[in-house]
């Protein structure tokens, strides 16, 4: 059975694989309430491409749930990590291309799309806007994907 332990798929990755992984996490200490185990990281900068993981309205530093019942505050904290993370990968807004938008509540929408709409103001970034049955904590309202590309 394949499995990421499996010696030969590790012994398979190629020499070559040089991502940058920002801020790598284990989903236990993310997560103490959940049965997990994922070794995942914040962002990977893939030659010019930045992929970042599903922001969501938590304190990078600290984990602390941030604006718990305000989608707009919820909001604002996803599009702060985002430009954070931006930075720390050495990109800047204008080099976002695609943004995915989960929200937990199709009344949401407007606030949620306003408030980002504020961080990426001339940006012009492709959109995909979803509604989804949960998050991966039930105080989440909104996460948002990015893909971006340096120059
Ligand atoms: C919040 C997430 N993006 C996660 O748990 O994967």
């Amino acid at each position: 059975m394949l499995s990421w332990e499996s010696k030969d798929i590790m012994t398979d990755l190629p020499a070559t694989v040089t991502h940058r992984r920002i801020r790598p996490f284990n989903t236990r200490e993310t997560y103490p309430e959940q049965n997990l185990d994922n070794d995942l990281c914040q962002a990977v900068v893939a030659g010019k491409m930045v992929y970042l993981r599903g922001q969501v309205p938590q304190d990078l530093d600290t984990r602390e749930n941030v604006a718990v019942g305000d989608p707009e505050g919820q909001a604002r904290k996803v599009a702060e990590n985002i430009l954070l993370l931006l930075s720390e990968a050495g990109a800047e807004p204008r080099h976002i291309c695609k943004v995915t938008v989960y929200l937990t509540d199709i009344r949401y929408r407007e606030v949620v799309y306003r408030t980002l709409g504020q961080y990426l103001r001339g940006v012009f970034p492709v959109f995909t806007g979803l509604v989804v049955v949960a998050l991966a904590r039930p105080e989440w309202f909104v996460e948002v994907d990015i893909i971006a590309q340096l120059d």
